[in-house]
């Protein structure tokens, strides 16, 4: 899957939020989304998959207009993992796995054995299978976290966009997250795009960035070329030598 964003503008009402972004993703490549409080990185991830509508600019999977799939054809090819503070937290973990399967359901139907053996398989190969009856509020950050993966790649999509995954999890579960994301793009050639608050994790993990700055200003590139220090010290306001952290 080739997945642009051309000439992308958004405002809210008169307020405009987003000018002309441009990037594309091909197969196999992991992209983050970087920038301060209120920039506009979780509008970008809505507007990129059509939950809010582009006031200019398009959307393109494969050369096709997002406008021209439907929302079934769409979640077969895109996993979705939103931020885990707006989760239906009395769901099992198995229920909200399935809920992975709507695009493969038919409305008036109830699920298949075949969705279930999706579910089960998903749980199994990350090592949740022992949780599939428990409810998602009797679960850590990092059991959630993996959930919500799970459920988007229940579906065995081309692609997955992530918001705030790292989202309340300690630096293990950061790591064991990433782990899993890298695993999926380079064993299955999947695409990722993660919206993260932490370059840390966008150097060491993705191959492209996309640093939003105030003022409808970005980067976006090579994440060597991108996330360096005369960048991340602009876009935070922060001193180039705040950068220079090491631990011996
Ligand atoms: N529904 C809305 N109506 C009007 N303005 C909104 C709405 N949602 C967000 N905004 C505004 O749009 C701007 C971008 O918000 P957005 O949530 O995309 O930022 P963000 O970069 O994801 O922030 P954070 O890092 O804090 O999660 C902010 O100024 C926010 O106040």
């Amino acid at each position: 899957m080739i997945f642009k964003v051309e000439n992308g503008h958004f405002y809210y009402n008169d307020i405009p939020v987003l000018k002309n972004i441009n990037f594309v993703i091909e197969k196999g490549e992991l992209m983050t989304i970087l920038g301060p409080n209120g920039v506009g990185k979780t509008t970008l991830v809505k507007c990129m998959l059509g939950f809010l509508e582009w006031t200019k600019g398009d959307t393109l999977i494969d050369d096709c207009t997002i406008k021209d799939y439907s929302r079934s054809q769409l979640w077969k090819r895109i996993g979705y993992v939103p931020q885990m503070k707006t989760l239906p937290f009395s769901y099992t973990v198995e229920s909200l796995v399935l809920m992975g399967r709507n695009p493969y359901i038919n409305f008036f139907s109830r699920p298949k054995e075949e969705d279930y053996y999706h579910v089960h398989k998903i749980l199994k190969a990350f090592g949740l299978e022992h949780l599939k009856k428990k409810r998602i509020n009797r679960l850590s950050g990092g059991e959630i976290q993996m959930i919500l993966i799970a459920r988007a790649l229940v579906s065995e999509p081309e692609m997955l966009i992530l918001d705030e995954p790292e989202l309340n999890l300690d630096l293990a579960n950061q790591v064991r997250i990433f782990d899993v994301l890298i695993g999926l793009v380079k064993s299955k050639g999947i695409s990722c795009i993660v919206n993260t608050h932490h370059p840390m994790n966008a150097v060491r993990y993705g191959q492209k960035s996309l640093l939003l700055m105030k003022n409808f200003k970005y980067i976006y590139g090579n994440v060597n070329n991108v996330l360096n220090k005369k960048n991340l010290s602009t876009t935070f306001e922060l001193s180039k030598d705040w950068f220079d952290f090491k631990i011996s």
